[in-house]
């Protein structure tokens, strides 16, 4: 399998992104993210370093909240009213997860949606699915543009969504839908799941297990976008695909590290963007 380089198209889109954003300072505009991060979980300090990253090298300003584990609900209700209602941020976005303590869903309802950069306020999640002008969450978006990056037409092609959930299985169905392809979504009760996801043309591996799809799962010639990100007892990352023992197979595949991830931070930028030119009416 051919590799798609999910990191030679993220710096095209932040390129592109970094180019819109000094026009928009010189009409004075300037966009800002600001991300609230709860509590100390690793995983979680790497990915807000690497937002800061694409910020600065798109001349977005940042900012982060680093509020710690003992933060209580209505604190973080709170510093999210003061972020909605300041001029200054264009997107908001708190990291999950959150400490157990700390209802997930409560805090995603109090963003306010015109400012929601991940997509994932009931608003905006709603539009989504009638097909309305929205913030598109960013894993799925990075998705569908390293899909687009290959070339291939998606119209009509069999699409295999391996995984359920609100942030990328469920949007990622949608996406294609819009796209014209037909959506299978398999999941942890589908039966026979290795029959229907060898039918797909397209494959979005989003199941959280390392390595779960195997050779023998995958059709020849299939475009495969890989979503996991398992970190192994080696301290390697790896995807959700077994990547390795495609080698031999027609098609192309996003490799873990270099392709999803870095794709979901540019669409990040894509969309801190967005936010910035709407609120001043310039979209
Ligand atoms: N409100 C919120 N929004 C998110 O978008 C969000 C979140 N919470 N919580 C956690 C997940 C995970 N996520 C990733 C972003 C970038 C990489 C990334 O850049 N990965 C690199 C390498 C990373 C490494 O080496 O550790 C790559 O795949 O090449 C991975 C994962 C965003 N998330």
């Amino acid at each position: 399998m051919e590799r798609i380089d999910g990191k030679a198209l993220a710096a095209k889109v932040k390129a592109q992104v970094a180019a819109e954003v000094e026009a928009l300072r010189g009409q004075g505009v300037v966009p800002k993210l600001t991300v609230i991060l709860v509590g100390e979980d690793p995983a979680s300090q790497v990915y807000v370093g690497g937002k800061a990253k694409d910020c600065a090298q798109c001349g977005i300003d940042s900012e982060v909240l680093r509020l710690p584990d003992s933060t209580t609900e209505a604190q973080l209700l709170a510093e999210i009213a003061v972020r909605n209602s300041d001029p200054t941020v264009s997107g908001l976005l708190v990291q999950l997860p959150l400490p157990r303590h700390i209802n997930e869903k409560k805090v995603i309802e109090a963003i306010s949606p015109e400012k929601d950069v991940d997509g994932f306020t009931p608003v905006n999640v709603g539009r989504l699915v009638i097909g309305e002008d929205c913030f598109l969450p960013c894993t799925p978006a990075g998705c569908i543009e390293l899909l687009k990056a290959t070339g291939e037409p998606l119209e009509g092609k069999r699409a295999v969504v391996l995984g359920r959930s609100n942030i990328v299985g469920k949007p990622m169905a949608l996406l294609l839908l819009r796209e014209n392809a037909t959506v299978t979504v398999c999941h942890s009760r589908t039966r026979d799941l290795p029959s229907v996801v060898r039918e797909a043309d397209i494959l979005v591996a989003a199941i959280g297990k390392k390595r779960f799809v195997t050779p023998d799962m995958v059709k020849e010639g299939a475009l495969v976008v890989d979503v996991g990100i398992n970190r192994g007892e080696d301290g390697k990352l790896y995807g959700d695909v077994d990547e390795p023992g495609l080698a031999d197979k027609a098609g192309r595949i996003t490799p873990v590290p270099g392709g999803v991830g870095l794709m979901t931070r540019a669409m990040l930028m894509v969309n801190t963007l967005k936010a910035a030119k709407r609120q001043h009416g310039l979209d």
